[in-house]
């Protein structure tokens, strides 16, 4: 399985304003803006996706600098693992022993040379000058020598060659994932021929999906130029472009949302129901994106609560609800929560969780999150989907989602709560017919390589009495 081609980076552009390392003499504002998100990542623990759109206002780069900038700082975020397994044998210390800013200038450098292909001297060259800008001269001639080296072992496939990784560690490498994270996807796809695919679809750069909240979807389309979504009736698929310009998503008759998310907000409108149907239940909603499908899709009469353990993610979906008569906003814990039990006709439990299928929008999170996450985040879901199945009125429906594949955190949640005898589970797969490969037994589980989404799982269960 190879890559697909990435789009070659330019030579030294105008930047905006300039940075403190610039004062001296101009320096590559679009490579200059990715080491910064890079800087962030390593000595703040910044979130990249937050970072980078901050530093890209900022700075007013180009529209071809700024999506230069985001290929750059993304590309190198998530190729993080192999960069470090080229560089490791090439610098006589160990890698965290270097002076942080100059390891992630290596890194920079490294991944134009072996996944972007810009030519060497290019690469070398401006790294330099930056290594020179922001470290001193000491530094260069370190970086310099590495990259000349990184640049002679030729590109990622000539690389992985020479590292001679065989079997999860040549897969780790060729798609920029953690091991633990290549073997939890390959027990949850449960397909060996698929799990290549799957990962790499992974670590591409996604498309923006739109949702059509509270306009037509053709008219949204229309505005932005995308086409529609396969899955969602809602869904708009952009190929590029800011959607924060966007008439429609200004005044929040659109948003931004991926189609995974879409389909779990649909898959509650779509249970099947008996009786009363006049209060839902969203208990994890910030920041509101599903609240707001929901929002917009229930019947007239329908009342919507939606709460956040967090007062600012509350806020959030308060701002995101803005507008919509009968919702009612809660800073509430939903594992002990104010309102009464068997208060609600149908409930959404979107779970905090690993994020391990949602890594194409947070490049950095792979490299961040360990095992040792798992374990905890399984207490809570388990927790908060016992407390939430408590809200649900005898014959209501609840699902069950979150943006893991992980077994532990998705099939094995639910099969405790499905251990109860007031607790049926409903196959999800007939409400989507028009969705193939959705299935995950009687759960639904969507893929990047497969859906062109983030690998979304649901599941949906109703109280029997
Ligand atoms: C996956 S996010 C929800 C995303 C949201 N449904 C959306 O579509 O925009 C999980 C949320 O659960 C919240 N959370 C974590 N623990 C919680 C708890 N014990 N009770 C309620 N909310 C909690 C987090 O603050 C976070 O906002």
């Amino acid at each position: 399985m190879t890559r697909p081609p990435k789009r070659q980076g330019g030579g030294p552009r105008r930047g905006g304003r300039p940075h403190p390392a610039a004062r001296r003499r101009p320096l590559d504002g679009a490579r200059l803006t990715a080491y910064d998100v890079l800087d962030g990542v390593s000595s703040r623990d910044a979130y990249a996706n937050l970072l980078l759109p901050q530093l890209l206002r900022e700075r007013h780069l180009e529209p071809r600098d700024a999506a230069f900038a985001t290929q750059l700082a993304y590309g190198a975020l998530r190729a993080r693992g192999t960069l470090d397994a080229i560089l490791t044998g090439l610098v006589s210390r160990p890698l965290p022993e270097l002076d942080p800013r100059v390891l992630d200038l290596l890194r920079l450098g490294a991944y134009q040379i072996v996944d972007l292909r810009v030519p060497s001297h290019a690469a070398v060259d401006t790294t330099v000058a930056l290594t020179r800008a922001i470290v001193g001269t000491g530094a260069s001639g370190l970086v310099n020598a590495v990259l000349r080296k990184v640049a002679a072992g030729g590109d990622r496939a000539s690389w992985l060659a020479t590292l001679g990784a065989e079997g999860d560690e040549r897969l780790a490498l060729a798609t920029d994932h953690p091991r633990w994270i290549v073997e939890a996807w390959r027990d949850a796809l449960g397909d060996e021929a698929e799990l290549e695919p799957a990962l790499l679809a992974d670590d591409a750069a996604p498309e923006v999906h739109l949702v059509a909240r509270r306009m037509e979807r053709v008219a949204l389309a229309e505005e932005s130029g995308g086409e529609p979504g396969p899955w969602s009736p809602y869904a708009v698929r952009l190929g590029g472009g800011d959607p924060g310009r966007l008439a429609s998503v200004r005044a929040g008759r659109a948003a931004v949302q991926d189609e995974g998310s879409q389909l779990a907000a649909l898959l509650l409108t779509r249970a099947p129901l008996e009786g009363r149907d006049e209060a839902w239940l969203d208990v994890c909603a910030g920041p509101g994106g599903k609240a707001g499908l929901l929002a917009a899709l229930r019947p007239d009469g329908v009342r919507l609560t939606a709460a956040d353990r967090a007062p600012h993610r509350a806020e959030l979906v308060r701002q995101a609800l803005g507008g919509e008569a009968d919702v009612e906003v809660l800073a509430a814990d939903g594992r002990e929560p104010p309102w009464g039990p068997g208060t609600f006709d149908r409930v959404l439990l979107d779970a905090p969780c690993t994020g391990l299928g949602a890594l194409r929008r947070r490049p950095e999170v792979r490299w961040r999150r360990t095992p040792e996450d798992v374990p905890s985040l399984v207490e809570l879901q388990t927790e908060l989907l016992a407390a939430a199945l408590a809200s649900v009125r005898p014959g209501g429906v609840l699902a069950y989602v979150t943006c893991s594949p992980h077994t532990e955190e998705t099939v094995a949640v639910v099969d405790t709560a499905a251990a109860r005898d007031d607790v049926e589970v409903l196959p999800v797969a007939p409400l989507f017919p028009e969705v193939p490969g959705i299935a995950r037994g009687d759960h639904g589980q969507l893929w990047p390589h497969r859906h062109g989404t983030d690998a979304m799982f649901m599941a949906l269960l109703r109280r029997t009495r």
